[in-house]
């Protein structure tokens, strides 16, 4: 593995010149997660990072020995026939078949996978850990492709889906994925959007765990959440809301605040069953970076899997960069064996084993975990 040195020392510099790491991800993300101070990490230790021109022929812009991308929107606008976008993806996919010594973070055949709520849930639940784990559970859900309002209610009743429940766009990326709705009754049912996952609600205490995977590493985030609501059907109104509005770190809403008397946490997740749940879904994805949430189920010791994400922000998690950058250079250091390793022996790496450099100090993402009070960051050890 390649040594992790300080930002004078460049460990990955050749004859040939420094290793050249291709990047992509739209401009918002970029700012987001500030991705120039992983450039700076990268040069300190020898690496160019370059960003990929999505226009331009791949091949005057390489070489890369490795290309981290989140690519969900073109493959997402690829599949639903926009010409530009399949342009797109279908110069990454030759340069790749054409450049095999190019590790792609991710495989875009992998991040697939989890475009669709439907198919990611699918995936997960054919995983069979309830044999091996006991307690990992999908809720119930159940694909809506109609409005009909009997066809809902039969497809509901055939796969025990119970009010209230939650409606989610069946596309699981891109900015219109986040709109959701809650729905309590039969009337509520002319909210329901087609096409939509309807997922029965899981009381959770207003607390999801968000799990960051890095290659061989991960971490565990605590975050707000939707509060309790009673089960079974109610004369509520259908509750509209934007994910991002109820479980960022900084949320606030009022579908947050659980019920005096109800609130306070349930038994926290164990470590050692979300490492066996990371490395099951590593194995079936083959992916480096992705992320999946968790709520613990009120009254019962169920963890829930409720969302898995391609490349997700890993805000809180603050050794993100030198997590990356470790990840990267076992890449170059291992002949492009690494994302296959990282699946097959998900080790417990503790980042504070990590370099702490004075340009990542810097870095936005080190203030979050002190602002919020649930935010602790629990490195698997
Ligand atoms: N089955 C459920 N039971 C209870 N609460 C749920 C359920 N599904 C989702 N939620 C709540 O709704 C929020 C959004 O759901 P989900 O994570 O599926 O959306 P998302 O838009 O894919 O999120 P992300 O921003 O993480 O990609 C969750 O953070 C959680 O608070
Ligand atoms: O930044 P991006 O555009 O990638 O947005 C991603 C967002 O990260 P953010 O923290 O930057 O909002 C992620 O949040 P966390 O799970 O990490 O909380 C999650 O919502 C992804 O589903 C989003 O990807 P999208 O669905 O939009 O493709
Ligand atoms: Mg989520
Ligand atoms: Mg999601």
């Amino acid at each position: 593995m390649g040594k992790m040195q300080g930002p004078s020392g460049g460990s990955h510099s050749s004859g040939n010149g420094p290793h050249r790491v291709g990047y992509w991800m739209s401009e918002k993300k970029e700012k987001r997660i500030n991705f120039a101070v992983f450039g700076d990490l990268c040069r300190a230790h020898g690496i160019e990072l370059v960003k990929v021109d999505l226009e331009k022929p791949m091949e005057e812009q390489g070489p890369f020995q490795v290309i981290v991308h989140k690519l969900t929107d073109p493959l997402l606008e690829a599949s639903q026939g926009n010409q530009a976008a399949r342009a797109i993806v279908q110069r990454f996919e030759d340069f790749i078949s054409r450049h095999p010594e190019t590790t792609l973070l991710d495989p875009l055949h992998s991040i697939r996978l989890l475009l669709n709520r439907c198919h990611s849930y699918q995936m997960i639940q054919e995983l069979d850990l309830c044999q091996t784990d006991g307690i990992i559970n999908i809720p119930p859900f159940v694909e809506l492709r109609t409005t009909n309002r009997d066809e809902i209610i039969r497809r509901l009743n055939n796969n025990c889906i119970t009010f209230p429940f939650v409606c989610k766009n069946v596309v699981a990326h891109g900015s219109n994925s986040h709109e959701m709705a809650i729905i309590f009754n039969e009337d509520g049912l002319v909210d329901v959007k087609p096409p939509c996952v309807a997922q029965s609600f899981i009381n959770h205490n207003a607390i999801l765990y968000k799990v960051f995977v890095v290659g061989s590493m991960f971490f565990i985030v605590e975050r707000p959440s939707l509060k309790n609501f009673s089960p079974g059907k109610s004369d509520r109104k259908t509750i509209f809301f934007n994910s991002h509005d109820v479980s960022k770190a900084e949320s606030t809403s009022h579908l947050n605040e659980q019920e005096p008397g109800r609130a306070g946490r349930l038994h926290q997740p164990s470590r050692q069953v979300l490492k066996n749940l990371v490395e099951r879904l590593q194995e079936k994805v083959s992916m480096a970076l992705f992320g999946f949430d968790v709520i613990m189920e009120c009254g019962t010791d169920r963890y829930n899997v409720i969302d898995i994400n391609a490349f997700p922000g890993y805000d809180g998690v603050p050794d993100f960069f030198p997590a990356l950058l470790r990840h990267v250079e076992e890449l170059l250091d291992g002949g492009g064996d690494a994302t296959k390793k990282a699946a097959k022996h998900p080790s417990n790496a503790v980042l504070s084993s990590l370099p702490q450099t004075q340009t990542l100090l810097k870095h936005p993402m080190q203030s979050f975990p002190s602002k919020q009070p649930w935010s602790t960051l629990m490195p698997i050890s």
